[in-house]
């Protein structure tokens, strides 16, 4: 997968306009934490077992929803700057490949246009906003339209710093009807900012977590949890769930990679909620590993991405099913051959 995520990367890069092109690839300040991110899942070792019947290998998951794969898309923002159809085309490759689909709050096309791709459930990334009504007003259409849980993102009070794109003329290329799609009939008429009242909200609070779970009538997984600790705070506080991120290494530079807080934050919880994770899953061994170390399912941000703007809905698709093929594969060689077979053993520092 490692050489076709490669040819799928150069494509895309060659697709999308040069400064969309910035905007997904970059981290927050110096990009240690984008770049350490990837190498980090390689600081592991596999403790495979021999003799087990590998002839079928089952990758599907019960999760908040029923999943062929637990390999899902992971919420990232604006698809519209990648592929004509957007979120639309993002949501119809999840189907076919059965992965889990996170639409986030920043969507260029409408939750409910989204939502109609998918034959099942999906779950919603909500970032609070300046104007707490127009988030409850995205959570309940979101539940409306079939999410099955809401992923709170609690990384980002305010958007990290990210350096602008040296080469730069202009901001990311985003028309504001693509941008305000889902929040234009709720903005203010007085001829104040519009993009004020939807900017991110930095009095979020633990208490946020139960607030949307009422709102939603959903579970709510928390995004962005790095210490044991604070997972444990979120699950007081009422999360079903935590997943685990450096949102991809755009926030906190310097936060630890996923690889290194999965495990501390998986004996935390101690089996008494899923926990989920991202960042730099690239390949079959990437997410085999995560999984291994205690993740019910792993999510692709930029992988994702790079397929839409290669491909559209068949990039994308090659994306998310490639991998699959891949994690099957390698389940088979480490002598597991289903999901419930994985287990911390299998897996040892270098
Ligand atoms: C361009 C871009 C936009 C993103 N937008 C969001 C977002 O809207 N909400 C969110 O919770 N995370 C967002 N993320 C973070 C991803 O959900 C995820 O944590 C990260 O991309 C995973 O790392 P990976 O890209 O190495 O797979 C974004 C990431 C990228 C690259
Ligand atoms: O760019 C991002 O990583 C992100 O999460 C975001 C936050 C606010 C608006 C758009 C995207």
């Amino acid at each position: 997968m490692r050489d076709r995520l490669a040819e799928i990367h150069d494509r895309a890069a060659q697709a999308v306009d040069p400064d969309a092109w910035h905007y997904l690839s970059r981290g927050a300040a110096d990009g240690l934490s984008v770049s350490e991110a990837e190498a980090a899942w390689a600081h592991w070792r596999l403790r495979p077992r021999v003799l087990r019947d590998v002839s079928r290998v089952d990758t599907s998951v019960e999760l908040f929803g029923s999943w062929a794969t637990p390999i899902g898309v992971a919420p990232t923002a604006f698809h519209g700057l990648l592929t004509a159809e957007g979120e639309v085309a993002t949501a119809a490759a999840a189907q076919r490949v059965g992965a889990p689909m996170v639409l986030s709050s920043r969507s260029t096309r409408l939750i409910e246009d989204v939502a109609a791709q998918i034959d099942g459930p999906w779950w919603f990334q909500v970032y609070l906003m300046r104007d707490r009504s127009i988030t409850d007003r995205l959570i309940e259409r979101a539940a409306a339209a079939g999410a099955s849980a809401m992923v709170l993102t609690g990384d980002t009070p305010y958007v990290g710093y990210r350096a602008p794109n040296p080469a730069a003329a202009r901001p990311i290329p985003l028309t504001a009807e693509q941008s305000l799609v889902n929040v234009a009939d709720y903005l203010p008429d007085d001829g104040s900012d519009p993009w004020e009242s939807i900017d991110q909200r930095p009095d979020q609070t633990l208490a946020d977590i139960d607030r949307i779970a009422r709102i939603a009538d959903l579970p709510v997984i928390v995004k962005g949890v790095l210490r044991g600790d604070d997972a444990l705070a979120c699950l007081d506080a009422g999360a079903e769930g935590v997943w685990v991120s450096n949102h991809g290494g755009r926030q906190l530079d310097r936060a630890l990679p996923t690889a290194v807080a999965l495990p501390e934050v998986v004996r935390a919880v101690g089996g008494a909620a899923p926990v989920l994770a991202d960042g730099g899953i690239r390949s079959g061994l990437d997410a085999l590993t995560a999984l291994a170390l205690g993740a019910q399912a792993v999510f692709a941000g930029r992988p994702v991405m790079w397929g839409l703007a290669a491909d559209g809905v068949d990039g994308a698709t090659e994306v998310l099913g490639g991998l699959t093929d891949e994690l099957r594969h390698v389940m088979g060689l480490a002598g597991v051959n289903s999901l419930a077979a994985l287990e911390r053993s299998l897996v040892a520092p270098a």
